[in-house]
């Protein structure tokens, strides 16, 4: 049979999924009492959260309210007005590519990365590619769920990561 990556085998056996959370009102406080309350622990003097596209929209503004923080979105290709600023990276297949726009963090301003899921870690590698282009501080990145198989958090060091559900 064709080959097939560690990934993708395990999108087949074992799909992880965000949306039982999403619709349950309690589990989706939970997540974000629980990011909060790392994040309040953890990082000082934050100024900007940081979220991925797409299913980072969902949990990146809500963190960002709780905290009285701004948040900025960190968009594929092709969807951002204005002057943007862009990363390619290597998927399992073919490649992709991360935008932001040039002015949506400024050099020196520390921020917070947030994703639902961290696989491979190529993307939220190429979103923290994209914060040094910008010359922002990286304080760490969070996730809901983090599949420690694919090793991920070594892909993203030194940068700390931080998920609530580990498989
Ligand atoms: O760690 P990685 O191997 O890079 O994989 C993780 C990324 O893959 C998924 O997004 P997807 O590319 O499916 O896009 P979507 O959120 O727009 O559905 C997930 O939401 C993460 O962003
Ligand atoms: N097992 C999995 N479930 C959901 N999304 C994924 N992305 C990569 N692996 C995944």
């Amino acid at each position: 049979r064709p080959h097939r990556s560690l990934s993708f085998d395990l999108i087949v056996l074992f799909p992880r999924d965000i949306c039982p959370i999403l619709k349950d009102p309690a589990a989706l406080t939970a997540v974000i009492d629980l990011f909060e309350d790392h994040v309040r622990k953890n990082h000082q003097q934050l100024d900007l959260i940081v979220g991925l596209d797409a299913r980072g929209f969902l949990f990146g503004p809500l963190l960002a309210q709780r905290l009285g923080l701004g948040f900025v979105l960190v968009r594929k290709k092709g969807k951002l007005p204005g002057t943007t600023v862009s990363v390619a990276y290597d998927l399992e297949y073919g490649k992709a590519e991360v935008e932001i726009q040039e002015d949506a963090v400024a050099p020196g301003q520390k921020v917070l990365l947030i994703d639902d899921l961290l696989a491979t870690g190529g993307t939220l590698h190429a979103a923290c590619e994209l914060m040094e282009k910008l010359q922002a501080q990286i304080a760490g990145c969070l996730v809901v769920i983090e599949l420690q198989e694919l090793k991920g958090a070594d892909k993203l060091k030194p940068h700390r990561v931080f998920s609530l559900l580990r498989y």
